[in-house]
């Protein structure tokens, strides 16, 4: 049985089967009018003994059967001496087992626990117990009483038990005081609590709406919203005018808190260009910075090599190749400069370049790093250079705090080993992961940037490539010649078509890009699925799982990526006796499916075929499902050449990936790519989307489905402003 509706259900603890000690998860027996009920959920503070009332849904678990999957609960404290007695004979209460308890609830009855809380000098009056003990023990049930009050209060709002816990973390036993002060405080300091509901518990509280600590976190609550939409900051008219109407509140009392929080130095304001921009602190401490450090750099340059002309000749000889003039270019100011922000679209050398650069640096003795900004691009960085290439986050060794933010081992404190590093794909680098990477570089490393500014831009805030190109202060070179053997291709010809606007050409039948058109989009979904199951495989050999991607431009619809999947899913994969399968709400996996991870995650284990084993599997890596283990609640998933184990939880963040979205797709190639375009929507019809979408095909490229949209997509040269910061603070002449 699954049931959406929340329950609520009355027992007595009977057991605690697990409970993790970080987060308070934890399975536990209740005892439901003799009934026993396996309870799963953040409980920290339910104990054997204790009576609850838990609030949540039955859900089938794959192996377990039916649980009742708690959302929130509200514990209450055992009141007749036996149930005193079992509570604190469970353990609940660090340093008290079962003879002390039994000695304790003999001594004083059912005012046990008050005199524990409050009278621990009584306590200590008892043999065996020491001051100092009786203190401890009064210490944590205050603390056990106070998470357990926090809870039953943010109940009300729906604020679930884990987030209850994250904030007594923060505030200790004050955690209610600082609510009723101020509710607007747990939008702050990381607890992860939404202005929204902050903006209940006020409501529930009285407070006026042009409270002003209202207004204040209703500022940064736009300025995070936009964070999302990749600005690092916002025009100050902008930003009041938003807040204003977000808050519906006077613009006066606005612009007041606004002066006031730049004062107390919780937003910074900047005036570029006659306009005034307003910042978030974290956002303004990466771009400022990122420009500090990178003056520095020009100010302070990596040793200049001085007999640059003879290397390259050198280099030719050995390549036997003859590099263009901007390549020259390049290469001398890699050399020369220390410095070199190098882009180009395809088939333009980019590689090549970067190729002599590593080369000549080696050879003359110098430390080279490279990196990517994930998993794929790594990859393909190692692959086309021959060298090991690492993911910016491994490179910075990245460990997560109990908050799950990650802290780099890697810092100004505790320097990279390198003379030189090499960062592709560098449009995907956000500002605060650019900052973090730089900050980490010993002095006067020489530093190379790599990336086609065309490409969409990084899913954080920030436009670094872009940035650092338009402040026009640092050493830049843009390969726009595309070499003989590129030209024959018409995905790299047409690509570069569509970044100039001009329409590409889908005429031809004998090249490898494709446009193959439907009169609707049932008809374009049938020849994706058919294309991707069957066509591809019979006359170009292709593995779907391997070779073919289908790339969306969104989920949603019937050509989104999650609809497609399920349909390919069907049709490539479907149930079968012999194949285990689980389901996550909608999303099923099954034994033979393709899929992607979502998120970077560093402690997945996994062993090579060689048998060497280590931890970590990227973002965007595309694998297939090999096995599931419902007993032990595994996941095995082959990635290339190695098989990594997944927990149900980890496996969260699996999704199915016969097809994704271009977005997903940035920093990927594929051997064939199919892009179905019918009815796209039109926030989805632009040009770098369709450029992007284009350029991960290696060596096929069909486009199925509707022209007009690919003439609306080309014809769109909508590129979604980015408010940030770093073109201005580059162009500063000081350092701030
Ligand atoms: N100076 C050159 N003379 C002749 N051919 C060249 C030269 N530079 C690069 N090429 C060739 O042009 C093609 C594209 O070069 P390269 O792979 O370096 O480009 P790229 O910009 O990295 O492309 P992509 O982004 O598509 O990987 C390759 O076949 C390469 O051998």
């Amino acid at each position: 049985m699954d049931n959406n509706e929340i329950l609520q259900i009355t027992g007595t603890i009977e057991d605690i089967i697990y409970r993790n000690n970080d987060n308070g998860y934890s399975v536990v027996d209740v005892d439901v009018k003799k009934e026993l009920i396996t309870a799963t959920g953040v409980m920290p503070t339910v104990e054997v003994g204790m009576e609850v009332r838990l609030y949540g849904r039955y859900k089938s678990h794959p192996s377990y059967g039916l649980q009742f999957c708690v959302e929130t609960f509200e514990p209450t404290i055992p009141t007749t001496s036996n149930g005193i007695l079992r509570y604190l004979s469970s353990g609940a209460i660090k340093g008290v087992g079962s003879s002390t308890a039994t000695m304790l609830v003999k001594e004083f009855g059912e005012k046990t626990l008050e005199v524990l809380e409050n009278e621990p000098e009584r306590v200590a009056l008892l043999k065996g117990i020491s001051e100092k003990k009786a203190n401890d023990i009064s210490k944590q049930l205050k603390e056990s009483i106070g998470i357990r009050e926090l809870m039953l209060y943010l109940s009300e709002f729906q604020i679930s038990a884990n987030t209850a816990v994250r904030i007594y973390k923060f505030f200790g036993n004050r955690s209610l005081e600082y609510i009723r002060d101020n509710p607007y405080t747990l939008c702050d300091n990381g607890l992860r609590v939404s202005f929204e509901m902050a903006d209940m518990i006020a409501k529930k509280q009285d407070r006026p709406i042009d409270d002003k600590n209202r207004v204040r976190a209703g500022i940064a609550h736009v300025l995070n919203h936009n964070k999302q939409n990749g600005h690092t900051c916002l025009p100050e008219e902008r930003l009041i005018a938003t807040t204003t109407n977000f808050l519906q509140v006077d613009t006066d009392l606005v612009k007041d808190a606004l002066n006031n929080m730049i004062f107390d130095a919780s937003l910074m304001r900047e005036n570029f260009d006659d306009k005034n921009f307003i910042f978030l602190p974290e956002m303004h401490r990466a771009e400022t910075f990122i420009a500090n450090r990178i003056k520095l750099m020009q100010s302070f340059p990596a040793a200049k090599f001085s007999n640059t002309d003879t290397l390259i000749e050198k280099i030719q000889q050995e390549e036997n190749i003859q590099y263009a003039e901007k390549q020259i270019e390049a290469i001398k100011s890699a050399m020369e400069k220390g410095f070199l922000i190098l882009t180009g679209g395809p088939g333009t050398g980019k590689t090549t370049t970067l190729n002599a650069i590593i080369k000549i640096l080696e050879k003359n003795g110098q430390t080279v790093l490279l990196t990517a900004p994930t998993g794929r691009a790594s990859q393909r960085m190692g692959e086309v250079t021959g060298k090991e290439a690492k993911t910016i986050h491994r490179l910075l060794e990245v460990a997560y705090d109990k908050d799950d933010k990650p802290v780099f081992k890697k810092n100004e404190k505790n320097l990279l080993k390198c003379d030189a590093l090499i960062v592709d794909e560098v449009s995907m680098v956000d500002s605060q992961l650019f900052a973090s990477l730089i900050e980490a570089l010993p002095f006067a490393t020489r530093l190379i940037l790599v990336g086609d500014s065309n490409q969409l831009p990084s899913v954080g805030p920030g436009n670094i490539l872009g940035n650092l190109i338009e402040c026009e202060k640092l050493p830049f070179v843009e390969l726009t010649e595309i070499f003989r053997q590129s030209l024959k291709s018409l995905i790299v010809t047409n690509a570069h078509k569509i970044v100039e606007g001009e329409l590409p050409d889908i005429s031809k039948h004998n090249n490898d890009f494709f446009f193959l058109p439907t009169k609707n989009g049932t008809d374009a979904t049938n020849l994706v699925i058919d294309l991707f199951t069957r066509r591809l495989v019979k006359s170009y050999n292709y593995s779907p799982t391997e070779d073919i991607q289908i790339l969306c431009p969104g989920r949603k619809g019937a050509l989104g990526a999650t609809d497609l999947n399920e349909r390919l899913q069907n049709a490539l994969n479907p149930p079968a006796k012999d194949k285990q399968e689980i389901k996550f709400g909608r999303k099923i996996l099954r034994i033979g499916d393709k899929v992607m991870q979502y998120k970077n995650n560093y402690d997945i284990m996994y062993t090579k075929d060689d048998g060497e084993t280590s931890t970590g599997i990227f973002n965007g890596d595309i694998g297939t499902i090999i096995e599931i283990n419902k007993k032990q609640q595994y996941i095995k998933i082959r990635f290339d050449d190695k098989v990594a184990t997944y927990d149900y939880d980890s496996a969260q963040d699996v999704e199915l990936s016969y097809a994704t979205t271009i977005h997903k797709s940035q920093g990927n190639e594929f051997e064939a790519v199919i892009i179905p375009l019918f009815h796209t929507p039109p926030q989805l019809c632009y040009r770098n989307l369709l450029y992007t979408g284009v350029t991960r095909a290696k060596k096929l490229l069909i486009i199925v489905g509707d022209s007009n949209i690919i003439a609306n997509m080309t014809h769109s040269n909508k590129k979604n402003k980015r408010y940030t910061g770093l073109k201005y603070f580059l162009q500063q002449d000081s350092a701030i």
